[in-house]
């Protein structure tokens, strides 16, 4: 899942109905994000793109309105959030009064691209809430394709905080070949594991989880059976992973590399967005892989390009928890 949205996703309850499923809102973003925003914005030419000038003169996100701003309903403008979590970045957009996204996905794809739009590598939807919960969402990638993860347990965010970092219970992973989905026979129990994969002519192991959403992880090949990941070249090699045929509805793939029972590395090539600075649901699938493979504990510290996530597959309860940062950016407005 979109590490922003898992770990701080804090919109402003509509109702008073729901228990404390949501996060409280967001305190804790330093100031460098707005004052290095606030020079870049200075000399954007896009007339289409507008970024709040409160929020934009303001030095610390504690004093910015977010229920004012995102209320802000003008038509033929679309007013968002930009989150991140370890760059891993999304558009968050207020959708909670209506079952339909405010952009559609071709849309999304304009307000993904970093060159002509506001630059992201999805857009997070928070959708009017089911059975109880605050809020459901939907996601569109950068390339307008939609992951099919959004179920209950993610809206119910069950999220605990310290200043900085936040712990979100990823639910429990999806283990069984057939229901990740991959084609790849399954060889322990209904899993996937450690099973062969020819990708280009080289055999990878590959072991195939779901976390809501596919995953491929890998921890090497038959020429290189312990990867050093900052060697690979993964624009060449990871959409031959995210379109294989063994994967029917696509898939992420995370290329990791261990220094320990406890110390992962990884790189990810994103099913829809191509090489991201992190996946969360990525470092939760490798973790769960790495124990599946006996590779690593049940609690890993797992470094992405932007920084590390502590993750930890519960014997207990089974389910997955992912703890890490995640940071305001900018509010802005943009005709759509
Ligand atoms: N980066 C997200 C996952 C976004 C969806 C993914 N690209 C997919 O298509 O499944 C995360 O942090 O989990």
């Amino acid at each position: 899942m979109a590490i922003a949205a898992a770990i701080s996703l804090s919109l402003p309850p509509q109702t008073r109905r729901s228990s404390a499923s949501i996060a409280a809102p967001f305190r804790s973003t330093s100031s460098l994000h707005f004052d290095s925003l606030r020079s870049n914005f200075s000399s954007l030419k896009n007339p289409n793109l507008r970024v709040s000038a409160s929020s934009m003169s303001i030095g610390t996100p504690e004093k910015i309105s977010t229920t004012s701003f995102l209320d802000r309903r003008e038509s033929g403008f679309l007013h968002f959030v930009k989150y991140h979590g370890l760059g891993n970045d999304f558009i968050l957009v207020d959708n909670r009064d209506s079952t339909e996204p405010r952009v559609t996905p071709e849309q999304a794809v304009k307000l993904c691209d970093r060159n002509f739009g506001i630059g992201a590598d999805g857009v997070i939807f928070a959708m009017p809430g089911v059975n109880g919960t605050d809020y459901t969402m939907r996601i569109f990638n950068s390339d307008g394709s939609e992951p099919e993860f959004y179920c209950a347990y993610w809206c119910g965010i069950n999220c605990s905080r310290n200043s900085r970092r936040r712990k979100v219970d990823m639910g429990e992973p999806i283990l069984k070949a057939s229901d990740v989905p991959t084609k790849l026979p399954a060889n322990k129990d209904q899993a996937a594991v450690k099973a062969d994969i020819n990708v280009d002519g080289v055999t990878w192991n590959v072991t195939c989880v779901s976390m809501g959403n596919p995953h491929c992880v890998t921890f090497g090949n038959r020429q290189s059976q312990n990867l050093t990941v900052d060697e690979l070249n993964l624009a060449a090699i990871g959409p031959k992973f995210e379109h294989h045929e063994m994967f029917p509805a696509r898939t992420n793939t995370e290329f990791v590399e261990v220094f320990s029972h406890e110390h992962l590395k990884m790189r990810v090539w994103e099913r829809g967005a191509g090489a991201t600075l992190a996946c969360g649901t990525g470092a939760c699938a490798v973790v769960v892989a790495a124990v599946l493979e006996g590779r690593a504990g049940r609690s890993c510290t797992v470094d992405l390009p932007g920084g590390p996530l502590d993750i930890e597959w519960k014997e207990e309860d089974n389910h997955v928890y992912m703890t890490g940062p995640a940071e305001v950016v900018f509010y802005g407005s943009v005709a759509v």
